[in-house]
């Protein structure tokens, strides 16, 4: 049977990237979005933002939301000091699969925990599961209708921190409406948006960074 987008963008990883060296892998996956297929990775546009952001932070524990193929993954993880811990959440087993060998090509695998499961039914398990107190910094690039339900979620479990970092991909294309007015609108969030374009396209696409208030 015919292989899949994400099977053929490991398999460009496999034989144009260097083993063991990130930025060779986050090249190579932009090139074959650029010049093959185009594919839903951060890309490099807002993944320099996102790299920009969590430099910033410099989180001890991560959180994303939506792996695919590993992509913002790698991005996160590369910028991570030895000691800290990346959780990524992918529901589709496909993609998990897929995602797993592109961190593994990269040699992060001892910075990322990946979690195959629904955001809600894992956030809940979080805390028992990694000892994990609060999240410092959370990726959401999932489902665009769960950004909402799951950082209410995270509330819910205490999993947020006065100063926890909330960035969010997509926010205008696909667009998450309701999350935007929350987060821009709530007490509880500080907010600012990040104008970019939609990975490898001229469309307006960007992140919106959210800080917990408590
Ligand atoms: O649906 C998008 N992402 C949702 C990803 C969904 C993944 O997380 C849950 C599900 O298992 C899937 O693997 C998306 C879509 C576009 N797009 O242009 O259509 C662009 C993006 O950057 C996106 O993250
Ligand atoms: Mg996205």
């Amino acid at each position: 049977t015919r292989s899949t987008r994400p099977q053929r963008l490991l398999k460009a990883v496999q034989e144009k990237a260097m083993k063991g060296d990130p930025q060779s892998v986050i090249s190579t996956i932009d090139y074959f979005c650029r010049h093959s297929e185009w594919a839903m990775n951060v890309g490099d546009e807002k993944g320099s933002i996102l790299d920009s952001v969590v430099c910033e932070v410099s989180p001890t524990t991560a959180l994303e939301l939506g792996t695919y193929c590993g992509y913002s993954t790698v991005r996160i993880a590369r910028l991570l000091p030895p000691g800290t811990q990346l959780i990524t959440l992918e529901f589709n087993p496909a993609f998990a699969a897929v995602a797993r060998q592109v961190i593994e090509y990269a040699g992060l695998h001892n910075k990322v925990c990946l979690v195959e499961g629904a955001s809600g039914d894992m956030i809940p398990k979080m805390r028992e599961m990694f000892g994990i107190k609060t999240f410092d910094f959370v990726f959401l690039d999932h489902w665009k209708d769960r950004y909402l339900p799951d950082i209410k979620l995270l509330e819910g479990c205490q999993l947020l921190r006065k100063g926890s970092i909330l960035l969010a991909d997509n926010v205008i294309c696909p667009g998450t409406p309701e999350y935007l007015e929350y987060v821009r609108n709530s007490p509880h969030y500080k907010s600012m948006y990040y104008k970019s374009h939609l990975e490898y396209t001229k469309v307006e696409d960007g992140l919106e960074k959210s800080v917990f208030l408590g």
